[in-house]
């Protein structure tokens, strides 16, 4: 049996494999990486507070302790469905329902929406916890926080990142040709740091001229939960390619290019 065979029987319907669901799951995907796409942008005006109505400062006011609790729920949520759902025993149960080769764009989807429910309902804690005066600093910490996000777009292109966002697996699908397993890579970046998008993030956040008690929160809870998705990602990376990954990790530092193994 073809792994192809194997997903479609594996969704337990002869529909699966029709051209019309391939063509409905393409589509699907699209949808899914458009939902994506925007989620994206809008996190770049959420957190750098430009260009979208709403922002990690604005919005209802609520009383202190009521806006931390709000706001540590929506990332917990957000970051509960995150990572469960990237673990191989739970894609094993989900792809039981789901079909294979949309599972990563409903992955992709939930994350969207998630992240929109949090940009939606954030409660912003509106004291200031640093102001740069300075114009040029503040000008080179916008530019930094910018950077950041660069360095996240670009590095989603090096590893991969129409198979990130589910568009590979639904063309792939749509023309019947099979995922190639997935292999170990260091290409450009992932030669100096081994989680460059995740390295991105967090300069993208801290990189601010002027942090709030809400953007403190936001930031410091991510960074946080950065450590923990690496730590998870990092347990899968060693199971699937092993003393590959190992010595990868011996060779290379996590986050910071001039030292090893931080
Ligand atoms: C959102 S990406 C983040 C990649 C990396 N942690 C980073 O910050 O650039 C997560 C996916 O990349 C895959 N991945 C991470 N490092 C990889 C590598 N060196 N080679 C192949 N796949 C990798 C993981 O298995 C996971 O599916």
């Amino acid at each position: 049996m073809t792994q192809l065979d194997h997903q479609v029987h594996s969704f337990g319907s002869d529909v699966a494999g029709s051209r019309i669901f391939r063509f409905i799951a393409f589509l699907y995907g699209i949808a899914a990486y458009l939902v994506f796409f925007v989620t994206i942008l809008y996190a770049i005006g959420f957190v750098m507070g430009v260009m979208v109505p709403k922002t990690i400062d604005t919005g209802a006011e609520a009383p202190v302790v009521r806006a931390v609790v709000i706001n540590l729920l929506l990332m917990s949520l957000f970051a509960v469905q995150h990572s469960v759902m990237a673990r191989r025993q739970f894609k094993d149960w989900w792809t039981q329902f789901v079909p294979k080769p949309v599972e990563r764009s409903t992955y992709v989807l939930f994350a969207s929406l998630s992240l929109l429910l949090l940009f939606w309902q954030w409660r912003p804690l509106p004291s200031v916890i640093w102001s740069v005066e300075n114009p040029d600093l503040a000008v080179t910490l916008v530019t930094l926080s910018f950077a950041g996000w660069v360095l996240v777009f670009t590095s989603t292109f090096i590893i991969n990142h129409f198979e990130l966002f589910g568009l590979h697996q639904v063309t792939n699908h749509l023309i019947g040709k099979e995922m190639e397993p997935p292999r170990f890579k260091t290409p450009l970046l992932y030669k100096f740091v081994r989680h460059p998008i995740y390295l991105g993030f967090i300069i993208a956040f801290w990189a601010a001229p002027v942090m709030t008690a809400g953007h403190l929160l936001f930031t410091a809870v991510t960074t946080l939960y950065i450590f923990v998705g690496i730590a998870l990602e990092e347990s899968d990376l060693v199971d699937l390619f092993g003393d590959e990954y190992r010595q990868y990790k011996q060779r290379v530092s996590m986050l910071i290019p001039w030292r090893r193994s931080v």
